[in-house]
């Protein structure tokens, strides 16, 4: 019987922290923290996810706004739009929900944020600043891996840690960031032989491919802590991850829920990369 880490209870007070700070710096310093979230088109999905960081800006106490944009927006008006959020003073973060309709060229979308308000850590400032362990933001999904992993008292130092997926946005800077704690970290995707004997040897397996329940318990080293990052739907639709939690939780030692996992502390730490945006853009750190 494994251990369920709570990610909304892990979250909720990641969020009571930004909130607190919020306050103090709004009642010393005059400075309300703004986020502006940027949607093109309509993907239901990327709705939840933008009305979760709406509500979360509300619950902390930041200014938010949301540019809703028609599918078929060009890159010109995109491009437009960003060059005048990196110029408002009270819009400290940009995130630009991706992905994007294919018509847009992601990269020079995201090249247009200033990297002071890459509140995601998608460019290749911070990206290389993450690298060289000199960074004012991290990524959010994995730096939310890190303090679940903190809040189970899961150990890291010296550790095994296997990470499925390479993507730019969760496997890589993962690795990178387990590997700063100090464990051994092997990267996984879909070129690897024997996924699931390489998978055995892991102490902290994450999940990050995409594949709903891909992760069955022969992928998993009795007693070791399984992080699931995947939003996947199943058959019925229903919300699920990229582990099999029916099958892999009697086998781990601790394993996160989708949802109440991983999600929440994605938003989360969106929440603290814009408290420090707003602080950093004041000279105050
Ligand atoms: N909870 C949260 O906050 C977030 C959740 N997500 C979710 O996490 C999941 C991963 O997202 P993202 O990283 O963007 O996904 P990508 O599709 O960008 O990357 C998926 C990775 O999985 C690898 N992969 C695919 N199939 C296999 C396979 N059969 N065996 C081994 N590896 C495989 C791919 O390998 P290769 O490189 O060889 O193609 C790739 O590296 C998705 O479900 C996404 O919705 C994403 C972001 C945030
Ligand atoms: N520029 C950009 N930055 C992102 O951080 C980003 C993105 N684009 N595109 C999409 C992915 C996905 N993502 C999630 C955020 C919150 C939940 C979340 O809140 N999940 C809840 C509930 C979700 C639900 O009920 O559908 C949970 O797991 O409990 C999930 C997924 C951020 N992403
Ligand atoms: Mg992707």
């Amino acid at each position: 019987m494994a251990t369920i880490i709570d990610g909304k209870a892990v979250s909720a007070s990641v969020k009571e922290r930004v909130a607190q700070e919020t306050a103090a710096l709004k009642e010393q310093k005059g400075i309300t923290p703004g986020l502006a979230v940027v949607i093109v088109g309509d993907d239901p999905a990327s709705r939840v996810y933008v009305n979760n960081k709406k509500k979360a800006c509300a619950a902390v106490g930041f200014y938010s706004e949301e540019h809703a944009l028609p599918a078929d927006t060009t890159l010109e008006h995109l491009l437009g739009l960003i060059d005048g959020l990196n110029k408002r003073e009270d819009i400290h973060g940009i995130l630009v929900q991706l992905p994007l309709p294919k018509h847009l060229d992601e990269q020079a979308v995201i090249h247009a944020i200033s990297p002071l308000k890459d509140v995601d850590a998608f460019l290749p400032e911070n990206v290389g600043r993450i690298m060289i362990g000199d960074f004012h933001f991290l990524p959010c999904t994995p730096a939310g891996v890190m303090e679940l992993l903190d809040a189970a008292h899961v150990d890291i130092d010296g550790k095994r840690a296997v990470v499925i997926g390479r993507s730019n946005i969760v496997g890589k800077p993962q690795a990178m960031l387990l590997m700063h704690k100090n464990a051994t970290v092997t990267i996984c995707h879909s070129h690897t032989k024997d996924l699931p004997a390489v998978c055995r040897e892991a102490d902290i397996l994450v999940a990050a491919i995409g594949k709903a329940k891909f992760v069955t318990a022969d992928f998993v080293k009795p007693g070791a802590a399984v992080i699931d990052v995947g939003m996947n739907r199943d058959e019925n639709g229903k919300l699920c991850g990229d582990v099999d939690f029916a099958s892999v939780e009697p086998v781990a030692g601790c394993i996160t829920p989708v949802p109440g996992g991983v999600g929440p502390m994605t938003i989360a730490m969106l929440m603290k990369n814009t408290l420090m945006a707003a602080k950093l853009q004041n000279g105050l750190c």
